[in-house]
């Protein structure tokens, strides 16, 4: 097969072929009519890989076409065209008994987890291996380390409904690994879970990612979860894929509309309200010039402004913003008033050019 080249940060300037355990090929995915509704292109060109021992997140709205990726991976669905590889074998050309063997290799993780009611938290993690025939010492052997791994071995005789939301879906991470698969694909796995315990979870996953060297593909409607575990994100939107890099660089630098509203309000791109409702798109004689400014990595923790304050004699006023880390590195988005003079503006705009900071003119304020 020749593999295409691009660019999936595993190679300078794109240059190296990525190793993808995940890759779809030029996939487009459309659902026939039925009756009293048209046929439905859920997917189109998709072009995607999934670095080995990477996580990926996709993101995008409801409809976007989420779902019908990820069950394209595990020839839950079949593309309409293009091919669907895991590790190197193409799923959607495979009959039904070759998948159930590629399906092996595939773990997944749900919203709802989708434990069964009447078995423990034990009896979930080891029912794939009792499927597959293991002897129950094998069963066991395999099992308690991987409930050791997400925090559950005093719970292993519990049933579902004794476990929180978080400890059921420990359950669910314990049961998809249990037949080692190569890749966990991860279907909105935090969306019924609360912040805090999100964080628990995406922590377990980012744990499993780097302690087996696991692959991740995960599909989420929330930025947080892209921020919080994934080194590559695609921004999925009506079936296409309109953004795909390093998650820095797509929090710091979005180019695409859809891309920046899922970041509003992460990295504060929203304007505050009180600013937002005066905007104007002309200079106001005495008022102000409203600015956002970017700090991408160790710039996020240079004192700029009073920097900029002191060389130029202006008053330098926060209106809003963000200051964080993202993918461990630190970052800044913040939206600044400055006096609305042609001049102090042309002077600000090269003084933060110097300094290799991004810059928007947003509009001005009275
Ligand atoms: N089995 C199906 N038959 C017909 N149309 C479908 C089918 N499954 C999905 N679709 C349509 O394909 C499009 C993409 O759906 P998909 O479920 O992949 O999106 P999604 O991004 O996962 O959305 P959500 O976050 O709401 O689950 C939608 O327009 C949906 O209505």
């Amino acid at each position: 097969m020749n593999a295409p080249v691009i660019n999936a940060g595993a190679g300078p300037s794109g240059t190296t072929p990525v190793d993808a355990l995940v890759r779809f090929q030029g996939v487009t995915k459309t659902y026939p009519a039925r009756r009293g509704s048209a046929a439905v292109e859920a997917l189109a060109g998709i072009d995607l890989a999934v670095p080995r021992g990477s996580i990926l997140g996709v993101i995008g709205r409801s409809g976007a076409g989420k779902s019908t990726l990820i069950r394209l991976v595990n020839g839950l669905e079949r593309p309409t065209h293009g091919s669907v590889f895991v590790d190197g074998v193409d799923v959607a050309a495979l009959a039904e008994a070759e998948l159930r063997e590629v399906r092996r290799s595939i773990g997944m993780i749900f919203q709802h987890f989708n434990l069964l009611s009447s078995r423990t938290v034990y009896g979930n993690a080891a029912l794939p291996l009792e499927i597959a025939g293991l002897r129950p010492a094998e069963i066991r052997a395999r099992v308690e380390p991987l409930l050791d791994l997400v925090g559950l071995a005093d719970k292993r005789d519990r049933y579902p409904a004794e476990l929180s939301g978080g400890q059921k879906q420990r359950v669910g991470i314990a049961r998809a690994l249990a037949t080692k698969p190569k890749v966990l694909l991860s279907d909105e796995a935090t969306s019924a879970l609360d912040p805090e315990t999100t964080r628990s979870i995406l922590d377990l996953l980012g744990t499993i990612n780097r302690e087996l060297g696991l692959t991740i593909l995960l599909i989420t409607h929330e930025m947080v979860v892209i921020r919080g575990i994934a080194h590559r994100v695609a921004v999925i939107d009506g079936g296409r894929i309109v953004e795909e890099g390093d998650v820095f660089d797509i929090f710091t630098r979005p180019q695409n509309a859809t891309t920046r509203s899922f970041l509003a309000d992460e990295t504060g791109r929203n304007l505050p309200a009180f600013v937002a409702g005066r905007l104007r798109p002309e200079p106001v004689a005495g008022g102000q010039t409203v600015l956002r400014i970017v700090f991408r990595g160790p710039f996020a923790t240079h004192p700029v402004l009073s920097q900029l304050s002191r060389a130029l004699g202006i008053d330098v006023n926060i209106l809003g913003g963000a200051v964080d880390a993202i993918a461990g590195r630190p970052f800044g988005a913040l939206v600044v008033g400055i006096p609305s003079e042609a001049a102090v503006l042309a002077r600000t705009l090269s003084f933060l050019a110097e300094r290799g900071l991004d810059r928007e003119v947003i509009g001005h304020v009275a």
